[in-house]
């Protein structure tokens, strides 16, 4: 398996703290993969993904993305967050527009663009409307529109779906699967749900700083699994996985 992201002896201590919230972390993420990130409150997900994407600098340690350091923000790396952080003032094409229109893009490279992307997401009826109008399926809809607008190689979600009700959920988990299958990129999906791990992650990384591990990564035999097929064998890898964590 070809990597893509390579984080090597991370550690990372905020300004003023007395102990580091990432120690020594190591983790490989595989080209054209979904890995899924599943942790106790508190134990460095964000953080984690925060300094994936060149938010954070490591306290010592590096990230490289294609083998090359990680050193700030980098538009190879998409962030999708659970708040989704959309310009209320704009309209949904706007919103996905605004980061190519900041890169100087043309006005019809933009306009293509976001037409495609409206598409992939399902929102070109809702292209002119503003995004305080729609409901929060949609607007995270529209924030992964925004992330992918720059072209990313890796799309990182943080909590991204945690705040929705169980059917928008559902029908979100479907819309990242399918741009998934048709985009071939690489998707980095931090969750507190371990039903939402097993569904989108063909590897899931467990983080259990508190008992000395910074991540361990698991195969997972029920990624995309129908609901309808969940059975003992699940629940018991369900099990297993929620016994690392507690
Ligand atoms: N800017 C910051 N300054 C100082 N400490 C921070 C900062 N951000 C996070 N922390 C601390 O780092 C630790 C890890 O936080 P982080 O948000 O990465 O965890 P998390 O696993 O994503 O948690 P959650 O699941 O609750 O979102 C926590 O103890 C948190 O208080």
């Amino acid at each position: 398996m070809e990597k893509i992201i390579e984080v090597k002896d991370l550690t990372l201590t905020y300004p003023g703290a007395d102990k580091s919230t990432l120690d020594a972390l190591n983790l490989d993420i595989n080209r054209g993969e979904i890995m899924t990130v599943i942790g106790k409150s508190g134990c460095g997900k964000s953080t984690l993904l925060n300094t994936i994407a060149g938010y954070l600098q490591p306290t010592s340690g590096e990230v490289l993305l294609n083998g090359e350091p990680i050193t700030g923000p980098n538009w190879k790396l998409g962030v999708v967050f659970q708040n989704n952080a959309l310009y209320p003032w704009l309209n949904v094409s706007d919103n996905i527009g605004f980061g190519l229109k900041m890169r100087h893009f043309d006005k019809s490279k933009i306009e293509s663009r976001v037409s495609t992307l409206l598409d992939q997401v399902q929102l070109a009826d809702k292209k002119d409307d503003y995004v305080f109008s729609l409901s929060g399926g949609m607007r995270q809809r529209v924030a992964i529109a925004r992330a992918l607008a720059n072209q990313p190689q890796v799309v990182m979600f943080d909590e991204s779906f945690g705040a929705l009700d169980e059917f928008t959920r559902n029908d979100i988990h479907n819309v990242v699967l399918d741009l998934w299958k048709s985009l071939h990129l690489t998707f980095f999906i931090i969750t507190h749900d371990i039903d939402e791990a097993i569904k989108l992650g063909n590897r899931i990384a467990i983080m259990t700083p508190d008992k000395g591990i910074p991540i361990k990564v698991i195969d997972n035999p029920y990624f995309n699994i129908d609901s309808a097929k969940i059975d003992a064998e699940y629940m018991k890898y369900k099990n297993d996985i929620l016994e690392q964590i507690v």
